[in-house]
């Protein structure tokens, strides 16, 4: 029990629900991730990949089913709940890095840990040692804009792990990169999983980049299979 990090069971979510314009995107899905184990979510386009993402960092609410993360069901937990275990328990990474352009990127990893009550220098500490993981400690005190796009998805990885969460969701994570550039920084996210030992479900289309993960899903139909 205690080695699962995120469990999803039985959830279901539908839009529009009861009008024409319904669409069941999610019918049943059921998936745990043990600690440290990365899984890949491989889905066709429209699929419901982000909904499931949404839902699984409490970012949304399923029809029905439940989220247990830590082995707690947070699916029914008050709003001041919820944005505590999702601050202090998962760190997202989108396909584009939404990194604050007024900051460096030593920063921009700072930032979320000074906002969780971490002491400014284990924060500065911390974010060097990310960067350093990534491969980009020279690049700490340049903005965004200053960065290559590559780069600047490295940062948001750093970011997403400065405080310490026990799962990661990452919504095509290189989906925005050129093919050879995408498989660097994959490494490189890969890298940092594995060295914080953290849990991941990681979407996409991208079918060498799933087979570096322990396990593919395929969500199909609003259900969940082994790819
Ligand atoms: N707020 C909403 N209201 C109505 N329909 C929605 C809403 N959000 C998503 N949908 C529909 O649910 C389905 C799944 O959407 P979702 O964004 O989860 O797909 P996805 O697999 O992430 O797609 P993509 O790979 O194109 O980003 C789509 O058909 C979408 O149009």
């Amino acid at each position: 029990m205690n080695d699962v990090s995120l469990r999803l069971t039985g959830i279901t979510k539908s839009y529009n629900a009861g009008t024409a314009a319904a669409v069941d995107v999610l019918r049943g899905v059921d998936v745990s991730l043990t600690k440290g184990e990365v899984v890949a979510l491989v889905a066709p386009s429209g699929a419901g990949k982000s909904t499931l993402l949404h839902i699984a960092g409490l970012l949304d609410t399923p029809d029905a089913g439940t989220v247990e993360i830590g082995g707690t069901d947070v699916t029914g937990a008050p709003d001041r709940r919820r944005t505590l275990v999702r601050r202090d328990e998962v760190g997202f990474v989108y396909q584009f890095h939404h990194l604050l352009p007024e900051f460096s990127a030593q920063e921009n990893i700072v930032l979320p840990q000074l906002a969780a009550g971490v002491a400014r220098r284990d924060a500065d500490a911390r974010a060097k040692e990310l960067l350093g993981i990534v491969g980009i400690a020279a690049r700490a005190d340049h903005r965004p804009a200053a960065l290559s796009g590559g780069e600047q998805q490295r940062v948001a990885f750093c970011r997403a792990l400065a405080n310490r969460p026990s799962v990661l969701l990452a919504d095509e994570p290189t989906g925005n990169l050129d093919p050879a550039t995408s498989d660097t920084v994959f490494d490189a996210l890969m890298t940092l999983v594995r060295e914080t030992g953290l849990s991941a479900l990681i979407a996409t289309h991208n079918m060498e980049l799933a087979a570096k993960m322990d396990r593919q899903l395929r969500l199909d139909q609003g259900v969940l299979s082994p790819a």
